[in-house]
């Protein structure tokens, strides 16, 4: 297909789901929220923070790559690799110690909903979903005020044994504190030096502190938890995030185990009023790698419908499942590594039986979907097509307040490199006879025991901002899959 008639596509997906987005009943989406204090750095800020901690400390410590912050060495460390390598890193912190000494010694520019439940909530809230209803186990006046104030948001509580949904600002919240993530921004070009070792940053990126201290726990409030089957008539689906802030173990003695198995009875309880209840979870990195297994054999497979990924992730999860080799040559920069992404995704739809591995890269997005999934290939095609539209949006403008500003995603052009890039994975797949080049072109494959969905993404050259951009792509697939369900009353859920 040519970029034209791409484009027609995506004209053509946006008003389908567009047009459809009120039938669908709602969604719950659970756990991570949490507030993002973003500060942009500068040199001078950079010099000052290595004045007073000292460059023989922070470089001992970078020698030692710490994968936990302890200390503020601890966090320039992290910053100082980063920046050196241009790279993105998330680094939990147990303690308040770190917000405390970075409020005293540099202050946030600005503050924002974060995580990925908190912003998945937010945008499908924007889109006009009829009902989206969120939960965040450590909901706390402060957090309460970054969800957007539409009626359509809502929170479970239990009041006098009974349920309601209300606004999360509606909420009494036993005296909670707030989380709060940082967000430490830096630019290419910016100059760095410690003990005479100086280098520039070579690319714009982030570093992002997740604060986790012992009383954040993945859970649910066990009145709430015996109401779920009371949402029943609310929900067409789910979206679940946040698994990668279980710890192995706690100071109270519990373990990831007691976590793990909450959070499938969650689940459990969410599908009991419709065994075939989508049921999303989006991943991300996750750096202990027992913790990464669990969710992925123990939370996701036999459980969960679908899985959305990034190619980094999609590696890492190759990698503790076994699967090193693999997970090596997704990250490799060579032409094959579309291939070995693809040969992955189809690992992870078999071994965790999903129904939908969903990845996007800079450029494409792919889906492989079961042979059972109730929705035809050309509509998770569109499905695909108006996620990347939400993207171009979040790329171009930072937010999305309505689907009306989808417009503007509407507008990106396709990139042309993104499908051009999966010219080696077209030839593997006619070689392996399981497609031509034109079933290939058209984004829809039907290969042995699944699909492949592959489209072509719009891709903004200047971005307004990137934390989000995975989260929309996923809530957005999952919302306008959830329509092509609702057309097709393939959801029987007792009224
Ligand atoms: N400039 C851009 N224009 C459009 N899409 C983008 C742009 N930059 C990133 N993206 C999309 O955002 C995705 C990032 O997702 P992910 O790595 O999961 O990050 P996060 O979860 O923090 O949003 C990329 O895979 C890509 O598809
Ligand atoms: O692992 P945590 O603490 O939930 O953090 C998630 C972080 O990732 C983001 O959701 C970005 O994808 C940030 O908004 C947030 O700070
Ligand atoms: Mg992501």
């Amino acid at each position: 297909m040519e970029i034209e008639d791409w484009e027609k596509q995506y004209a053509e997906a946006f008003e389908n789901i567009k047009g459809s987005l009120s039938n669908i009943r709602g969604v719950f989406v659970a756990y991570n929220s949490n507030i993002d204090a973003i500060k942009h750095i500068n040199e001078e800020e950079m010099k000052k923070l290595v004045g007073i901690l000292g460059c023989g400390a922070i470089q001992e410590k970078m020698a030692r790559y710490p994968r936990v912050i302890d200390s503020p060495v601890d966090f320039m460390a992290r910053l100082i690799i980063s920046m050196r390598d241009g790279k993105a890193a998330e680094v939990p912190t147990h303690t308040v110690d770190l917000h405390d000494w970075l409020m005293d010694n540099l202050v946030f520019d600005y503050a924002r909903m974060g995580g990925q439940a908190g912003i998945m909530s937010n945008l499908l809230a924007n889109l006009g979903l009829n009902k989206v209803i969120t939960y965040v186990p450590w909901l706390s006046e402060e957090q309460a005020e970054y969800f957007v104030d539409t009626p359509n948001l809502k929170y479970p509580a239990v009041e006098d044994s009974e349920l309601v949904l209300k606004h999360p600002k509606q909420i009494n919240y036993h005296g909670q504190k707030p989380k709060v993530n940082w967000i430490i921004e830096f630019s290419k070009g910016m100059n760095v030096c410690c003990a005479g070792e100086c280098f520039t940053v070579p690319r714009d990126n982030r570093l992002i502190v997740s604060s986790r201290p012992d009383w954040l726990r993945i859970d649910m409030d066990s009145e709430l938890y015996e109401r779920i089957p009371q949402l029943r008539q609310d929900i067409d689906g789910a979206i679940l995030a946040g698994y990668q802030i279980i710890r192995e173990e706690y100071g109270d003695g519990l373990t990831y185990h007691h976590y793990v198995e909450k959070a499938v009875n969650v689940i459990e309880s969410l599908k009991a009023c419709n065994a075939d209840m989508p049921i999303h979870v989006e991943f991300t990195s996750i750096q202990n790698k027992v913790i990464r297994k669990a969710i992925l054999t123990d939370i996701v497979k036999k459980h969960v419908t679908s899985l959305g990924l990034d190619t980094v992730e999609v590696a890492n999860a190759l990698n503790v499942l076994g699967y090193e080799e693999l997970a090596f040559a997704v990250m490799s920069k060579d032409e094959k590594s579309v291939i070995a992404l693809y040969e992955g995704a189809v690992i992870l739809l078999k071994e965790l039986e999903l129904q939908i591995v969903n990845i996007h890269s800079l450029g494409h997005f792919i889906s492989l979907v079961s042979e059972d999934h109730p929705v035809t290939i050309e509509d998770h095609r569109e499905a695909l097509l108006f996620a990347s539209i939400l993207a171009a949006t979040q790329a171009s403008i930072g937010k999305i307040s309505s689907i009306d500003d989808a417009e503007v995603g509407l507008r990106v052009p396709v990139y042309e490199k993104g499908y051009e890039d999966l010219q080696s994975l077209a030839a593997y797949l006619i070689r392996q006879g399981i497609c031509s080049m034109d079933e290939f072109e058209e984004g829809c494959v039907n290969a042995l025991g699944h699909s492949l969905v592959i489209v072509p993404t719009k891709v903004v050259h200047d971005p307004a901002g990137t934390v989000g951009i995975g989260d929309a792509i996923s809530a957005g697939a999952f919302a306008a899959l959830l329509t092509k369900i609702r057309d097709r009353d393939k959801v029987k859920c007792p009224e």
